[in-house]
């Protein structure tokens, strides 16, 4: 599937991206693990996340939809969990393109008396998994990467008994993080993981939702364990990671006014902001949620202001944007400064090289890059051009694109656009209400 975008001349009105992902993909875990029966609403109906509620079934959920959203999908199930007893699959787990779905499935498979099989798109199947097998395997799990890449998927994980660890996180990923810690809550003790800098905490205050023990020291977090979640229904906000498509693309637009409603807050996700406020870019946000949500969220009204300026994003920032930062690329592009890039050599490693993706992509439209292993510095300054451009089959490169053909002279076209469903359906008809 093609998308095409093109130059525009502002942004108007209200729009509600989808559910968080991370959120979606731990409420189907935690829920499927849970006792009792939870309600999810406005779940993330993306592939990546129906393959994690998808694995969920596989293993002994029932998964009801209550309700389906036009265009877009099922919004809110019931899921009934199998109160820490996974039965075993009858097939190999299908985790499509979701390092996040594997990743964090891997961590509870690994403590379950059965043998499971998990295996991804060509994607997937090239990205590392040793990073969650050496922690999983010091917990006592056994598994065995047989991909044709050393170190990938198929995971094919034995029947195991886990033992709690402390265990120091060699990069800063919130994925591996999780993967231990839903090992933990199956080990008898005291499970640490200790971050070389602050990740999302999503799987932390899921954890307090469903009861199951999680402290944080500094950054260290830990669980108790056995643990048995106990049901207890949710709301998903608003995909924060989704919205900063909108927020460049209002920001860029000089004139615009765009309102996103709902936007998870959470503020190990919030770095898009700051980085883009540091750049010129003006934003109101209100807070809506509930002192007491477990996830914050609220509505951010963006202001198209002349043009934006460069910055050098922090290098604590870096895991707090990761997933935002091939669209603040695109925004350094059409900037009047420099955006730095730098210490985020984990952008190598995603559904693509986003380091290498990123760049070929600006270098078509015009722009100049510098790549470093660890990043890249996008000059602004260069007006851009339409061009025809490959999604290389991931999301957000697809995404951030069709955002710069709004500040492009004649036509983008995005080729293999299907990939954008991994993450926002409805990506397509957002976009169409703001071209002519
Ligand atoms: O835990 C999560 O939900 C995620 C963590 C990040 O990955 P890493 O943990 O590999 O940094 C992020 O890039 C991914 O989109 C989602
Ligand atoms: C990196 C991403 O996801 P995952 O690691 O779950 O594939 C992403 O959504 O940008």
């Amino acid at each position: 599937m093609n998308l095409y975008s093109r130059s525009i001349p502002s942004l108007q009105g209200v729009l509600t991206v989808p559910g968080d992902k991370s959120i979606s993909h731990r409420a189907a875990i935690l829920g499927g693990l849970a006792d009792g029966v939870t309600e999810v609403d406005n779940f993330l109906c993306s592939e990546d996340c129906l393959n994690t509620l998808r694995a969920m079934e596989q293993l002994g959920a029932r998964v009801e939809v209550l309700e389906s959203r036009e265009g877009c999908g099922p919004v809110r199930f019931r899921i009934t969990g199998v109160a820490m007893r996974p039965h075993s699959p009858s097939r190999p787990i299908d985790c499509g393109n979701s390092g996040t779905g594997m990743r964090l499935l891997a961590g509870m498979l690994a403590a379950c008396p059965f043998d499971s099989e998990m295996f991804g798109d060509a994607s997937l199947s090239s990205r590392p998994m040793g990073r969650i097998m050496s922690p999983l395997e010091q917990m006592g799990a056994r598994i065995e990467a047989r991909g044709s890449k050393p170190g990938c998927a198929p995971l094919f994980i034995h029947a195991g008994h886990v033992r709690p660890i402390s265990y120091t996180l060699p990069m800063a990923s919130a994925q591996v993080k999780s993967a231990i810690l839903l090992a933990g809550m199956f080990a008898e003790g005291t499970t640490t993981v200790i971050q070389p800098a602050v990740t999302r905490d999503h799987t932390e205050r899921l954890f307090r939702h469903f009861g199951v023990s999680c402290s944080v020291d500094g950054l260290a977090v830990s669980t108790e364990g056995p643990a048995l979640p106990r049901a207890h229904d949710l709301t998903v906000p608003a995909d924060i990671s989704s919205a900063a498509f909108w927020m460049v693309a209002a920001a860029t637009r000089p004139g615009s006014r765009l309102t996103l409603r709902q936007v998870g807050l959470n503020e190990t996700r919030c770095a898009v902001i700051s980085a883009l406020r540091r750049m010129g870019a003006h934003m109101d946000i209100v807070k809506t949620s509930p002192e007491d949500a477990g996830e914050p969220y609220g509505d951010i009204t963006i202001y198209g202001a002349g043009s934006l300026h460069g910055t050098a994003l922090l290098p604590e920032e870096i895991p707090n944007l990761i997933d935002e930062i091939p669209i603040l690329a695109v925004a350094g592009a059409l900037s009047d400064g420099d955006l730095v890039v730098r210490n985020a050599r984990e952008l190598r490693v995603k559904e693509t090289d986003r380091i290498a993706t990123t760049a070929a992509n600006l270098r078509a439209m015009g722009a100049t890059v510098e790549e470093f292993d660890d990043g890249m510095i996008v000059r602004g300054g260069t007006a851009l051009k339409g061009a025809e451009l490959p999604s290389y089959g991931d999301h957000r490169i697809a995404m951030s694109f069709l955002v710069a053909g709004f500040s492009a002279s004649g036509e983008t076209v995005l080729t293999d656009a299907g990939c954008i469903n991994t993450s926002y359906p409805g990506f397509d008809r957002d976009l169409s209400q703001f071209l002519p």
